[in-house]
């Protein structure tokens, strides 16, 4: 086991979706994945390994925020030598034409972290998505009739900003939606020179103040769960 992942080598498959939410990654398993197990309960983070369509998929809880994914993203590429790692979250719409329940799919994620400017010494890295993940993700999205928008998000390291507008410089630039993790995502998966994607679902926006219930966070993200299952 890793220090926060209580699975014994193996236990883990190559390709795993990454949900913020607990519940999120039960409801997935349970809902999703043929003869799953619970391999970790570590924190409330549960992890749970089953197939789809034949393949071996896990679903590891991530938590919110970017230090706390970080966390279990590195135990999973460095411990349990994963692969193909697709995140599945909420995010808070930035655009007017994207509604409650849309679906984004992330090319890149801007960040308010100052985690890579460290890093990187005050240089901008840009975080980006797998190519073949992303186009397998835009290709079944459109052949399934599924509402997707593509294109930058932002990755933040507040939820509650002090001064509602902050959004709008962001959004002034076309990106998409916000959430918390996918900068630290991309970042960490081109160190270790493996696969990254993000799907979000549209939760809430910041410009009509609409919000999707806890419940249907947990549970009624169903169209984005099989878009992110169809790219393994
Ligand atoms: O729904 P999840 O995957 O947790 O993602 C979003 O929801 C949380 C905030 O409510 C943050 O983690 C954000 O990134
Ligand atoms: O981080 C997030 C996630 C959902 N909605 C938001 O407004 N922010």
């Amino acid at each position: 086991m890793s220090l926060h992942i209580k699975a014994k080598k193996g236990e883990i498959a190559e390709n795993v979706l990454l949900p913020g939410d607990p519940l999120r990654a039960k409801w997935i398993a349970e809902t999703y994945l043929e003869n799953s197990f619970c391999y970790s309960e570590v924190r409330g983070m549960f992890g749970y390994t089953g197939s789809y369509k034949g393949k071996p998929v896990s679903v590891q809880a991530t938590g919110m925020g970017i230090p706390s994914a970080m966390i279990y993203i590195n135990e999973l590429i460095r411990e349990y030598e994963v692969k193909n790692l697709i995140r599945v979250g909420s995010a808070g719409s930035y655009q007017k034409e994207i509604e409650l329940m849309d679906i984004v799919i992330a090319m890149s994620a801007s960040t308010n972290s100052t985690i890579n400017k460290d890093h990187f010494q005050m240089d901008d890295f840009a975080p980006t998505a797998n190519f073949e993940l992303f186009m397998k993700a835009v290709d079944h999205a459109r052949n399934n009739d599924v509402n997707f928008k593509a294109g930058n998000i932002l990755s933040s390291d507040t939820f509650y900003e002090d001064d509602p507008d902050t959004y709008k410089k962001w959004a002034k630039y076309g990106v998409l939606c916000v959430e918390m993790e996918t900068s630290a995502l991309y970042t960490i998966a081109a160190k270790f020179g493996v696969n990254a994607l993000s799907i979000l679902t549209i939760s809430d926006s910041l410009i009509t103040k609409e919000e999707l219930s806890t419940e249907k966070r947990e549970t009624k993200m169903g169209e984005m769960i099989e878009l992110a299952l169809e790219c393994f």
